[in-house]
């Protein structure tokens, strides 16, 4: 199994936002719907080892998020919705970080900032990004190294037309090729060639399949 959540319970103070007692997520893409403010970011980040939670999220059937978050994270890539960097580094700066901690290759770099025009602007300071740029960064670094899971947070919003098609073959291409599985959230509908396995809808603080068959959306 992918992933799996025993006794998972994330609250704000007294608030409680999720709550999933025993879920088993396989291997595949997976497309995780909700209405605003219903937790799918607070999902995300908690999977991605960033904010705390109750009970147990186990990797790959052996690797522990909170027994050994060092393992856990070096598998696990995350693309936040809308990434806060420290505004007077510049894009390069970024890469070169993750490049190390990710034992990412130089061959994979070019791929991934030729595929979405970024070599112009690397240096620039962060502060002059604009959203767009600022998410392609984000995403770049969230496809360095080898992951066994991605996880983007609203990975297609403020990308141009160019930006979402490649963005959505990377999606297709590393699943098909390098067997990496992705946790999507999306409000808008999916790029139809992302071959999505499992819908899931964030309801009631849980996660409720809207599919229970692989292919069918
Ligand atoms: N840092 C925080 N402190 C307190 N409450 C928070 C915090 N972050 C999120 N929340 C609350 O947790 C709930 C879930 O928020 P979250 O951002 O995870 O939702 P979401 O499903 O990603 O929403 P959206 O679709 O609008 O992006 C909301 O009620 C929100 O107000």
């Amino acid at each position: 199994m992918m992933l799996q959540f025993h006794n998972f319970a994330k609250a704000y103070g007294v608030q409680p936002v999720l709550q999933i007692e025993k879920l088993a997520l396989p291997s595949g893409i997976h497309w995780i719907q909700g209405d605003n403010g219903t937790g799918k970011s607070t999902l995300l980040k908690a999977l991605a080892g960033l904010i705390h939670f109750k009970g147990t999220v186990l990797l790959d059937g052996d690797i522990d998020l909170k027994k050994q978050p060092l393992a856990y994270r070096k598998r696990v890539n995350f693309a936040e919705s809308e990434a806060a960097f420290p505004l007077f580094l510049n894009g390069q700066d970024m890469i070169k970080l993750f490049m190390k901690a990710k034992n990412a290759t130089q061959e994979q770099l070019w791929a991934l900032i030729n595929g979405f025009g970024m070599s112009d602007y690397l240096t620039q300071p962060l502060s002059s990004y604009s959203a767009g740029m600022l998410k392609k960064l984000s995403l770049v670094l969230a496809f360095l190294g080898k992951p066994s899971l991605l996880l983007l947070d609203e990975p297609f919003i403020t990308l141009d037309q160019q930006a979402i098609e490649q963005l959505a073959h990377w999606i297709k291409e590393r699943h098909e090729q390098q067997q990496i599985n992705f946790i999507l959230t999306s409000h808008q509908a999916i790029p139809s060639n992302v071959p999505i396995d499992y819908t899931f809808k964030l309801i009631n603080q849980g996660l409720t399949p809207l599919n229970s068959a692989y292919g069918i959306r």
